[in-house]
């Protein structure tokens, strides 16, 4: 549920200030005083909860009142409020509540009857009816896209729709095009309730799916008698010719407003069904906006239409756009098929083998990382890759939320590819945007990150337009106050799918309640991988993603803090890989957050944002130390920090021993321990220490390389690797392979464990122990291998300034030969 501006907890708080909240400008300034957005520093956070259990609260002891009867809003009120000069669109910030109960249309609008703004109660859900209405004020967009329409009575109202696709940032030029004046619309099963700032009924629609736009031809408009005359002044007339039309729709094209020019196509197409240059159009504007096929459908229309002419250009655009969409909808062997058509085309040949690529990269499971990686350094990158399932299975287990998990179907080996799967929804931090609109989310109690809002805005585009999508939500767990989640994978075939017909009326209705509860539990950072630097992260490095993305499969998968695998980003991808060998049977679990962060913050993200208790033996552990220990830990962790990067003295290293020892304590020796050996706080205080050791070796001598090596041993055995041969000198144990258990793996994984290795490699270099530094060299693109995969090769690339600066390039580059396979 969200508020046109701001909550009434604003309206409470200035009235209670002595301050008017009648006027939504000031109602909009006094919300960005108080609600800032994610990211800016905000009131204090007991501030922010008691505002969100207020909103509640009024919520909850609104709903439970009954509904009442008004009189309908003058007209003459609802033509001011609109008035274009009312609104300040420059900015400010705006809160909008999502995530409460709410309701939507599943009834078509043949089965309601008619209902006027005179019969309607405020706090009521008018099922079994709609509202004929037309637009007669130009629209504006806050939080909602308002506007003021009037019913076939005379009565007015102002309406405000919320989640409307493609519209967030929309312009006035957008909104024109949709909601211009004297815009016939059909409201299914409205809701009237009364206004954030006062006593104003109006017309709220949160599913935009709930809105219908009213051709001129709809039987339902015919024979209506509208009360104020059979026209009103309309924003825009309406064009009589299909060119007209196109040229709109190609200015709207030019200026990049997908879609108005959408919209205006498909006018022109249904004045002239047999202008095939329109729907070709129509095409490439549905591909801008990724509606792959919808873009799909239009080019095979014009496909049936003109024939097997291959001479034809329409024919020639209308081929190589529906392979377009073939390939990008991930149905390579159509793509194929229908780029064969005109195997002489450049285009089609280009379609051709980017489709057989993949095809191979499906079957084989076999990826170029190295290049992906290239690729999803940009930002916000959206890769060319298939989409790859390994040996996996989705089954119902009980004890967690959903009921189902992921588990292998046959044994596997420590760093097998499981998954490689496409983002269905990604969201983008945008900074360049001016305005903003803080989302709190009324399921987790906290504020959307803007990326999250844009994930939010974007998975319901998907949707209006592609009903696939719709059945995957259905599948998600939504939370305990949603419906439990369909069978996963969902089983309707894709022939039986509703496919969009214009652009206005979606492929589906769109249930915001479960959008908002499958955003809450199913979204993942998307952090793509980067290269490994030893300076400091610069927070406004463009190249930092700040995504997040919402996937299929990867959503089955629960959460371990000592995961059975790992799973990294590639741009738009998440690739996931056993952390360890694997038997069949065996669930697969994943790190929803990173498993090294101290036990009270794991325990409280699991709790607040997916609602779990994690039960993993990392927790259970952590939870025998008790609250003291863990609380040692964290202090002592904290004292890592101040000697980084300060030169080595007598001082930092007495410190260094120290913080061994402190940490070391916190982990009691009790009997559950033999279960699990992982102590991640013990892996810094180690690290720290081989660092440190590394410094004196410098000034002091060799015998400290080996106090280096011994204590970097230490901090990756704390990562629960496990080193089978930690000899520095004489008869090398294993000569053949890795000194590590490569059954075991390191099942708490991060770039820091292999630059451990490559600090081991670095010493043993240094002494000249050649074999040995081969041997852990390896190790180390093994460790690398388990979590990223890709080879030497992209090990290379990722490594390469560490290398450079460890004194280790030309070592690696004679050893690291091309020539494990890059799955
Ligand atoms: C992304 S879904 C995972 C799949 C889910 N089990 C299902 O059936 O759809 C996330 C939700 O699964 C549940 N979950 C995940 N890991 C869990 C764990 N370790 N213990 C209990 N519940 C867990 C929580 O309810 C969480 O909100």
């Amino acid at each position: 549920m969200s508020y046109p501006l701001d909550s009434s907890v604003l309206a409470e708080m200035m009235s209670s200030m002595g301050m008017s909240s009648q006027n939504p400008n000031s109602l909009a300034k006094m919300a960005s005083r108080f609600n800032r957005p994610a990211g800016t520093k905000s009131t204090s956070a007991d501030d922010f909860t008691a505002q969100i259990r207020l909103f509640k609260e009024r919520a909850a002891k609104d709903s439970a009142l009954p509904p009442v009867k008004v009189d309908p809003t003058p007209r003459e009120e609802i033509l001011l409020t609109f008035r274009p000069e009312a609104y300040d669109e420059s900015g400010g910030v705006r809160t909008t509540y999502v995530g409460m109960k709410q309701s939507y249309s599943r009834l078509p609008l043949e089965d309601l009857k008619q209902i006027n703004i005179s019969q309607m109660w405020v706090r009521k859900r008018h099922e079994g009816y709609f509202l004929l209405c037309r637009v007669i004020t130009q629209p504006f967009r806050n939080v909602a896209i308002g506007f003021g329409v009037e019913d076939v009575e005379g009565n007015a109202a102002a309406v405000y729709v919320y989640n409307f696709p493609t519209l967030t940032y929309a312009t006035s030029a957008d909104m024109d095009a949709i909601f211009s004046m004297g815009t016939m619309l059909a409201i299914r099963e409205p809701t009237y309730k009364l206004s954030a700032w006062g006593s104003d009924p109006m017309l709220r629609v949160d599913s935009p799916s709930d809105l219908v736009f009213l051709g001129s031809d709809n039987s339902i408009i015919h024979g209506q008698s509208w009360e104020s005359g059979a026209t009103i002044g309309r924003s825009l007339t309406p064009h009589k010719s299909a060119k007209a039309w196109r040229e709109s729709g190609a200015a709207h094209f030019k200026a990049k407003r997908w879609f108005a020019a959408a919209v205006c196509f498909t006018n022109g197409i249904e004045l002239d069904p047999n202008e095939h240059i329109l729907r070709l159009n129509r095409s490439e504007v549905y591909m801008r906006m990724a509606w792959y096929r919808s873009a799909f459908q239009d080019a095979e229309k014009v496909l049936l239409a003109v024939g097997d002419n291959i001479e034809d250009l329409f024919f020639r655009s209308a081929i190589s756009r529906a392979a377009k969409s073939l390939y990008y909808l991930g149905e390579y062997s159509n793509a194929i098929e229908m780029a064969s058509r005109r195997p002489q085309d450049q285009e089609c040949q280009k379609w051709c083998i980017k489709a057989s690529d993949r095809l191979r990269e499906q079957a084989s499971g076999e990826y170029d990382w190295n290049s992906i990686f290239q690729e999803s350094q940009t930002a916000s990158a959206q890769l060319e890759i298939a989409e790859f399932t390994g040996p996996l299975q989705v089954r119902d287990m009980k004890n967690v939320g959903g009921g189902r998990g992921v588990f292998v179907s046959k044994d596997v080996n420590a760093g097998e590819l499981l998954m490689v799967s496409k983002a269905i929804a990604t969201g983008t931090e945008n900074r360049q945007q001016n305005e903003s609109t803080m989302f709190i989310n009324c399921i987790t109690n906290r504020a959307l990150t803007t990326k999250d809002a844009a994930l939010r805005s974007q998975l319901i585009e998907r949707l209006w337009e592609e009903s696939p999508v719709d059945l995957i939500i259905k599948a998600l767990y939504a939370g305990p106050d949603c419906s439990p989640p369909a069978p996963y994978p969902p089983s309707q075939s894709l022939e039986n799918l509703k496919l969009l017909e214009n652009p206005l009326q979606p492929s589906t209705d769109i249930d915001i309640m479960r959008v908002d509860g499958a955003c809450s539990f199913n979204c993942f950072g998307l952090d793509s991988l980067k290269p490994i630097n030893t300076g400091s992260i610069d927070e406004n490095d463009p190249q930092l993603d700040r995504s997040s993305g919402m996937f299929s499969l990867p959503s089955m998968c629960n959460h371990s803090c000592l995961p059975s695998a790992h799973w990294v980003s590639f741009g738009n991808f998440m690739c996931v890989r056993a952390s360890r060998n694997l038997q069949k049977d065996e669930e697969v679990t994943i790190q929803y957050f990173p498993g090294h962060l101290p036990f009270g913050m794991r325990k409280q993200m699991a709790l607040s944002n997916w609602g779990f208790k994690c039960r993993c033996i990392l927790c259970e552990l952590d939870k025998e130390d008790g609250e003291k220990l863990c609380r040692e830990r964290e202090d002592a962790m904290s004292r890592t920090r101040q000697d980084i990067g300060v030169r080595y003295d007598g001082g930092v290293m007495r410190r260094a021993l120290k913080l061994v020892e402190d940490v070391r304590r916190t982990y009691s020796d009790h009997e559950k321990r033999g279960q699990c050996n992982v102590k991640p706080a013990l892996f810094n205080a180690h690290h720290h220490l081989a660092r440190v050791y590394g410094e004196r070796a410098l000034m002091e001598g060799t015998q400290f390389r080996q106090s280096s090596i011994e204590e970097e041993m230490k901090a990756v055995e704390a990562l629960g690797v496990v080193i089978l041969d930690r000899g520095l000198s004489g008869k090398i144990k294993r000569n053949s392979s890795l000194p590590i258990d490569m059954t075991q793996g390191p099942t708490h994984m991060n770039d820091e464990c292999v630059i451990a290795v490559l600090h081991i490699v670095q010493q043993l270099y240094a002494l000249d122990k050649l074999r040995r530094a081969e041997l852990w060299l390896k190790t180390a693109l093994y460790l690398e291998g388990v979590r990223v995969g890709g080879g030497w090769h992209l090990f290379q690339t990722r490594y390469c300034v560490i290398l450079e600066e460890l004194g280790l390039t030309d070592f690696t580059r004679d050893i690291l030969i091309p020539s494990e396979p890059t799955n």
